[in-house]
C-alpha cells in the first residue's frame, strides 16, 4: 500500500472504497478533527488527455459550497498525483440506492429530486451547468442526503449562462437532443432535460431513452417518445413530460420547478436552492484554531479567508461540520508519534 507522504500526519488512510477509471478513492481520518473523509487519488500519467476535466472539477468545486453538492475540503497537486480531500458519503451512490429498491415510491422520489433541484438551482445561479447529471454522480451522505459530485464536464460560459455550448458531452442516455445534435445548446436547458431522465429512473427504475447500440439510442431521444408505466401518477407523467420536451425552448425551466405542484404536494414549501452555508467565519472555530496554531484570531482570520484550500481551509471547514453535527469544537492536540 502506497505510503502517499503528502498526506503523513495530516490524514490517516484507511481502506480504499472505490476505484474508477483514472481515480482511486480512499477513506481517511482528518487528524486534527478525526473527522471521516474520502480522498479522491488521481495520477496524472494515467489521466492522458482526462487533466483539463481535473482542473476544471477543482476549479468549479472550489467555488461551490452547498448542502447538496459534495464538499472539496482540500487539493494537493504534486508532480505526478492529485489529491481531492471530499465530503465523506457513507451511503453510495443513489443508483445502487435505486437499483436496491428496484424503483422508488413517489414521496420518496419526491424528497431525493427537490434535493436534485436544490443543487442545480444553486449551480446554475453561480453561472454553471453541470452536464453530467445522472444518479452515479448523486452519492448519499451520512444522513442519507444528496451530495452531487463530478464537476469534470461542468460549463461555466463565459458571459453567463445565456451563452450558448458546444461541446458534446455527458453520458448517451442522459443527453438532450439538442446536445446531441451538435446544434449549439445552452447548458441550463440540457441540466433541464438530464433530470427528466433522472426523474424517470427514480420513478421507474430503468431509463427512458434506452439502447445498446449508440446511433439507435440517439434516434429514440430525438423522438421524445417514450414509454409511461401504469404506476406513474398523472402528476408524475405530467412532470416528466415538461422535462423531457424535445424542444428546449418549451422545456420547463429550474425556476419554474422550484415551486412546481409535483415538488411542492404534501410538502408546501418551495425548494430552497440557496446555500446554507453562510459567508461569514465562524467565531468559534477561528478562536479554537488560533489557540490551536498559537496565532491571534485576526491572523487565524485573514488565512482561513484566504481560502488556499491547504490544510487550513480543510480544518476550518471540517471543524465547522462538526459543530453543526453538534460535536464539540475542539481539535485534537498532536499526539506523539501519531500513525
Ligand atoms: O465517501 C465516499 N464514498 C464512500 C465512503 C464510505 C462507504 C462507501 C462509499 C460505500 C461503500 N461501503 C463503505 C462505506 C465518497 C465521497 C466522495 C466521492 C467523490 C466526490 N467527487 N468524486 C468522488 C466519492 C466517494 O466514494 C465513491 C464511491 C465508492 C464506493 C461506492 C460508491 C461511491
Amino acid at each position: 500500500m502506497s505510503s502517499y507522504a503528502e498526506l503523513k500526519g495530516y490524514y490517516h488512510l484507511r481502506e480504499t472504497i472505490g476505484s474508477g477509471g483514472f481515480a482511486k478513492v480512499k477513506l481517511a481520518y482528518h487528524a486534527l478533527t478525526a473527522e471521516k473523509v474520502a480522498i479522491k487519488i488521481m495520477d496524472k500519467k494515467g489521466l492522458g488527455e482526462d487533466l483539463p476535466r481535473v482542473y476544471t472539477e477543482i476549479a468549479a468545486m472550489k467555488e461551490l459550497c452547498h448542502q447538496h453538492i459534495c464538499k472539496l475540503y482540500q487539493v494537493i497537486e504534486t508532480e505526478d498525483r492529485f489529491f481531492m480531500i471530499l465530503e465523506y458519503c457513507p451511503e453510495g451512490e443513489l443508483f445502487d440506492y435505486i437499483v436496491a429498491k428496484d424503483r422508488l415510491a413517489e414521496d420518496e422520489a419526491r424528497l431525493f429530486f427537490r434535493q436534485i433541484v436544490s443543487a442545480v438551482g444553486y449551480i446554475h445561479n453561480m453561472g454553471y451547468a453541470h452536464r453530467d447529471l445522472k444518479p452515479e454522480n448523486l452519492l448519499l451522505d451520512e444522513e442519507q442526503n444528496l451530495r452531487l459530485i463530478d464537476f469534470g464536464l461542468c460549463a461555466k460560459p463565459r458571459g453567463g449562462m445565456e451563452n450558448h455550448l458546444l461541446t458534446c458531452c455527458g453520458s448517451p442516455a442522459y443527453a438532450a437532443p439538442e446536445l446531441i445534435s451538435g446544434k449549439e445548446y445552452l447548458g441550463a436547458e440540457a441540466d433541464l432535460w438530464s433530470m427528466g431522465i433522472l426523474l424517470y429512473a427514480l420513478l421507474c427504475g430503468y431509463l427512458p431513452f434506452d439502447d445498446e447500440k449508440i446511433p439507435q439510442l440517439y434516434k429514440k431521444i430525438q423522438t421524445g417518445k417514450y414509454e409511461t408505466p401504469a404506476w406513474l401518477s398523472e402528476g408524475s407523467k405530467q412532470l416528466i413530460g415538461q422535462l423531457l420536451q424535445v424542444d428546449a425552448k418549451r422545456r420547463i425551466t429550474i425556476n419554474e420547478l422550484l415551486n412546481h405542484p409535483w415538488l411542492m404536494k404534501d410538502l408546501n414549501v418551495p425548494v430552497e436552492w440557496h446555500s446554507k452555508y453562510k459567508r461569514q467565519l465562524d467565531e468559534d472555530c477561528i478562536t479554537e484554531m488560533a489557540v490551536h496554531y498559537g496565532k491571534t484570531k485576526q491572523e487565524m482570520e485573514t488565512l482561513i479567508s484566504e481560502r488556499k484550500f491547504d490544510y487550513l481551509t480543510a480544518t476550518y471547514s471540517l471543524l465547522l461540520e462538526k459543530k453543526i453535527k453538534g460535536r464539540p469544537v475542539r481539535l485534537l492536540h498532536k499526539q506523539n508519534g501519531s500513525s
